[in-house]
């Protein structure tokens, strides 16, 4: 692919900027030395055919993995200069400041700490909600790190003083909110598991949102869901890129969902990034179609939307 003459929106204003992740697995190197960026507010979609590396990419961003190597410089506000962030990788740390910005170093963090302090939060390939509880218990127990932060055990919690009342609300008033938000409002106090399957997809990504993340990471959040489920997906997916200041990144294999839905797209294929650009420029890609379709770059004359992983 022929390198643009003009910064990318998402150079431009990173939320995420992934430099030489590697991640081997014994003698297997399921990611290798792959770098690319997410802009802030845009939806990035990473693609590529089974094994490429997606989900693992994904662990190492989330905190599930301790990748083998690279760095993962997550932005609160604007994003650092590339020296300020060698500056905070030389000094050892996990964070730093400068100014009105905090960077984070996800490779860094504990894992717990990727999702309470850099406020990065997923979904799963599979849906893993707690399909016993209520759907608003669901999006209650998101917040439930929220709350704890302002002390369980407090004189304010244990009386239930007037001021940890106000924070009860404010949670039952955001459940509520995205609850009304996913059309789900009158299915308040029903079990999760009741619900059908493309509710409880957009059920997940609501409990997600309740914990206000700046960069929400979604697993394959379209994998099983009828053309009319995956439409209501992406309208929920597009409204959370205009209405909320969180950035968006995602896995999908369904290319109707990354080309209608995605700003950027990155490419992998054995564990390397083989393609990054926009929707319309990875589609024309030979490299891409010859990955997805596995024929030659020679012969890959097809564009991108009339193939199917
Ligand atoms: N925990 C693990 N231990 C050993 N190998 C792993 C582990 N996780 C992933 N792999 C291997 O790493 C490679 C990349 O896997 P990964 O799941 O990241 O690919 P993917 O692109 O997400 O694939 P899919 O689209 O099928 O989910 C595969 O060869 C996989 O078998």
């Amino acid at each position: 692919m022929a390198a643009p003459l003009t910064a990318r929106s998402w150079d431009k204003d990173s939320i995420l900027a992934v430099d030489h992740l590697s991640m081997r697995f014994g003698g297997l190197i399921a990611v290798n030395d792959v770098s690319f960026r997410a802009g802030r507010g845009e939806v990035t979609a990473v693609i590529g055919p089974n094994g490429a590396g997606k989900t693992t990419v994904f662990n190492c961003i989330t905190g599930f993995y301790k990748p083998s190597s690279g760095r993962l410089a997550l932005f609160h506000g604007a994003a650092a200069a590339p020296r300020d962030v060698d500056a905070v990788t030389a000094s050892g740390l996990a964070w730093g400041r400068q100014g009105e910005s905090t960077l984070y170093l996800l490779e860094r963090l504990p894992d717990h700490k990727v999702a309470s302090w850099a406020r990065v939060a997923r979904t799963f390939q599979n849906i893993r909600l707690f399909s016993g509880m209520t759907v608003l218990e669901n999006l209650l127990v998101a917040q439930h790190m929220s709350l704890a932060s302002s002390g369980l055990l407090s004189p304010a919690a244990l009386l239930n003083l007037p001021s940890w009342k106000v924070k009860q609300k404010a949670a039952v008033d955001l459940a509520l909110y995205w609850l009304h938000k996913i059309g789900l409002a009158a299915r308040a106090d029903d079990s999760a598991g009741d619900l059908p399957y493309g509710d409880q997809r957009r059920l997940e990504v609501a409990r997600a949102m309740c914990t206000r993340p700046v960069l929400l990471c979604l697993d394959e959040p379209a994998a099983g869901l009828n053309p009319r489920e995956s439409a209501a997906l992406n309208e929920l997916l597009l409204s959370i890129r205009r209405d909320h200041a969180t950035s968006i990144l995602l896995i999908e294999h369904d290319m109707s969902v990354v080309m209608e839905i995605s700003d950027h797209v990155v490419v992998l294929e054995y564990g390397c990034k083989i393609a990054d650009g926009t929707p319309e420029e990875v589609r024309n890609d030979p490299r891409v179609i010859a990955s997805y379709l596995g024929v030659d770059e020679e012969e890959a004359q097809a564009p991108l939307a009339e193939a199917r992983p």
